[in-house]
């Protein structure tokens, strides 16, 4: 990752080169999810998909040979207008929130040519508070002018958009194209030569070389601000810096080989997480995937040559991470540890594993110099286990409490809406929410596995499940429930843990919320969790927290973090192997 966490907050751009059509949408939500889940703020500015500006051109001229701006400009601006809304769906399909804002919103004024015009200013309170409840996403090229008409920033306008807003927000920023940095010449254009690199170039430079690959205004905007930014494509493990230079080719590396993985279970989260593999080809090369139900995994495209029936012979064959998302206690034990002795990092989403016998699996995998990763045992795509990791960082922990069990949460809901107890229960187990053995869901079992791990990366302490007191949902109705919105009051189930005199206490029970309740409007399948320091302000963290996506996109985000970590120790061992 690109250094995003270290800023308070990132501006992304995502331009037509790397949106080419809804297809591509979900590739940006990994890149937009991994920098949230990294604690960063982050603003996403995107163009029109793919040829969709070329088209409005050519719709505008077909109807009037020389359009008036007012019109053209309004026109133009749908393109950018359907990708925001696009890629807010998308990120709500992962569970990302996300707030979407227009040029008017966001405050984006111009000044100048209508169809060219010169950003300055934007309402960086408003911005600023956005940012508090998720990820913003707005549109590039576009903006208001004195009189709050539609302006357009010139052709490639996003780039302007995305560098003046990370200026002034004192932002990182990272225009994501369709190649890997600025090279010498364009190398989609050079017949002949190797065009080369620059890990670092002047906006001087930029400004020579760079053709189409950056607006020149951005350019120019950036060099007046003395403001640094970053070409790179998606999942790129090399960039280029564009900034005060000096100017520094990069030294080329052996292109990535794609992380080879084995994928144990293919049921709601395996059958996402293969779809996504497949999609990803260049990335990840899936070589095999253990099922004990062949249908669905031909269902979700899984071609007949990669199934297979004996998971241990499939963990032997040569491969880089094991991907277990089976579920349960056995036989996922077994071969996780079969896998980490055989020096195969894993990444799973099973909070059983990980509460009954994490601490044994991470010593083992430590032990053997691989990752184990399962951010999405707590939560799905809420980062909690992230989040918790960096409030232990900043100081110690008092309390965590949380709504952690999606479909349970989903189930008052719908109780409160009228559905019957089976009804509900059989929309939680037809959407994917439920665990295999959904019991576990209701009796509370599974928020108690996830303060489970949560009391260990918040205070360093195993807790059994058996220390945990837990009473689940199952003597909830929809009386009570009525009873309770009467007094003002939502029941939420609510899994808490805190440090006393004694050692770390944890419990899940019902509990009666006041409206004002930070957890208390916890929605279907959103997860919240509400950390509290020792000292300073606690915090609120949000996400959907079950479901095939959410829960995918957490996965993928734990295989994006391997592979860019084998790359970091190749690419070391070619330089040592260059020194040499
Ligand atoms: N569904 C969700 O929203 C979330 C699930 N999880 C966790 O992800 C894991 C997977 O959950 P789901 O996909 O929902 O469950 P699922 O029941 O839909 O899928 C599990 C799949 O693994 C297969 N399987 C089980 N034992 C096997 C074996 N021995 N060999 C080969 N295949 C085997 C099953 O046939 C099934 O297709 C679980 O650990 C669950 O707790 C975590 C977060 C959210
Ligand atoms: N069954 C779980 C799935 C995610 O962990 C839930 O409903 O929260």
């Amino acid at each position: 990752m690109i250094e995003a966490e270290k800023h308070h907050a990132v501006v992304l751009k995502f331009g037509s080169s790397v949106l080419r059509s809804e297809d591509d949408l979900p590739s940006a939500v990994h890149e937009i999810y991994r920098a949230w889940r990294d604690g960063a703020q982050v603003i996403v500015v995107v163009s029109a998909l793919g040829d969709a500006t070329d088209q409005l051109l050519r719709r505008a001229s077909r109807i009037c040979e020389q359009p008036e701006p007012a019109a053209l400009a309004a026109l133009l601006a749908t393109g950018e207008a359907t990708t925001v809304a696009l890629l807010g769906l998308a990120l709500d399909r992962a569970g990302i929130p996300t707030r979407i804002l227009d040029p008017a919103q966001a405050g984006l004024r111009t000044r100048g040519d209508r169809l060219d015009a010169e950003l300055v200013a934007v309402d960086l309170e408003r911005l600023r508070a956005e940012l508090q409840q998720g990820v913003v996403v707005l549109p590039g090229f576009v903006g208001r002018g004195e009189h709050g008409e539609t302006t357009l920033l010139g052709r490639g306008g996003s780039d302007f958009t995305a560098v003046f807003l990370a200026q002034r927000l004192g932002a990182r920023c990272i225009l994501f194209k369709n190649v890997d940095g600025l090279y010498t010449a364009d190398p989609a254009a050079v017949s002949w030569g190797q065009p080369r690199r620059f890990a670092r170039a002047t906006w001087e430079t930029a400004k020579r070389v760079g053709g189409g690959i950056i607006q020149p205004k951005a350019l120019d905007f950036a060099a007046a601000h003395r403001f640094s930014f970053i070409i790179a494509a998606p999942w790129a493990t090399v960039w280029t810096e564009i900034g005060a230079g000096p100017d520094e080719y990069a030294t080329e590396r052996t292109p990535a080989m794609p992380v080879r993985i084995a994928l144990l279970g293919c049921g709601t989260v395996g059958g996402g997480v293969y779809s996504r593999l497949a999609a990803l080809a260049g990335q990840f090369e899936v070589i095999g995937v253990s099922v004990r139900n062949r249908e669905r995994a031909l269902s979700v495209g899984v071609p007949e040559g990669l199934i297979v029936q004996d998971p241990e012979a499939l963990i032997d064959k040569p491969c880089d991470v094991v991907v277990e998302l089976m579920g349960g206690l056995e036989p996922a034990a077994t071969l996780v540890e079969r896998a980490l002795r055989a020096r195969r990092h894993v990444v799973t989403a099973n909070k059983a594993l990980i509460a009954a016998k994490g601490e044994h699996l991470i010593a083992l995998a430590a032990e053997n110099g691989v990752r184990l990763a399962y951010s999405a045992a707590v939560g799905g795509a809420l980062p909690a286990l992230e989040a918790v990791a960096r409030a232990r960082a900043a100081g110690p922990i008092r309390s965590l409490s949380g709504v952690l069990n999606g479909t349970t949460n989903f189930i008052l809901d719908q109780l409160a809406s009228g559905m019957s107890w089976d009804e509900a229960v059989r929309a939680a187990q037809e959407e994917g929410y439920a665990e295999a053995d959904p019991s576990l869901d209701l009796d509370g079992t599974d928020a108690a596995q996830k303060i489970v791990l949560l009391a260990r990366a918040a205070f360093g302490v195993n807790l059994s499940l058996d220390e945990i007191e837990r009473e689940g949902i199952t003597r909830i109705d929809a009386a009570e429930i009525a009873r309770a919105r009467a007094e003002g009051k939502m029941i939420r189930l609510v899994a808490s843990c805190e440090r006393t005199a004694d050692g770390v206490n944890a419990r899940v029970r019902p509990q009666h919320l006041p409206q004002s309740h930070p957890l208390a409007s916890t929605a279907g399948i959103e997860n919240r969790l509400l950390i509290e320091p020792e000292a300073g302000a606690p915090l609120l963290i949000a996400g959907k927290g079950a479901g095939r996506w959410p829960t995918t996109e957490s996965v993928l985000a734990d295989l994006f973090d391997i592979r860019w970590a084998a790359q970091q120790v190749s690419s070391n061992e070619e330089v040592e192997e260059c020194i040499a």
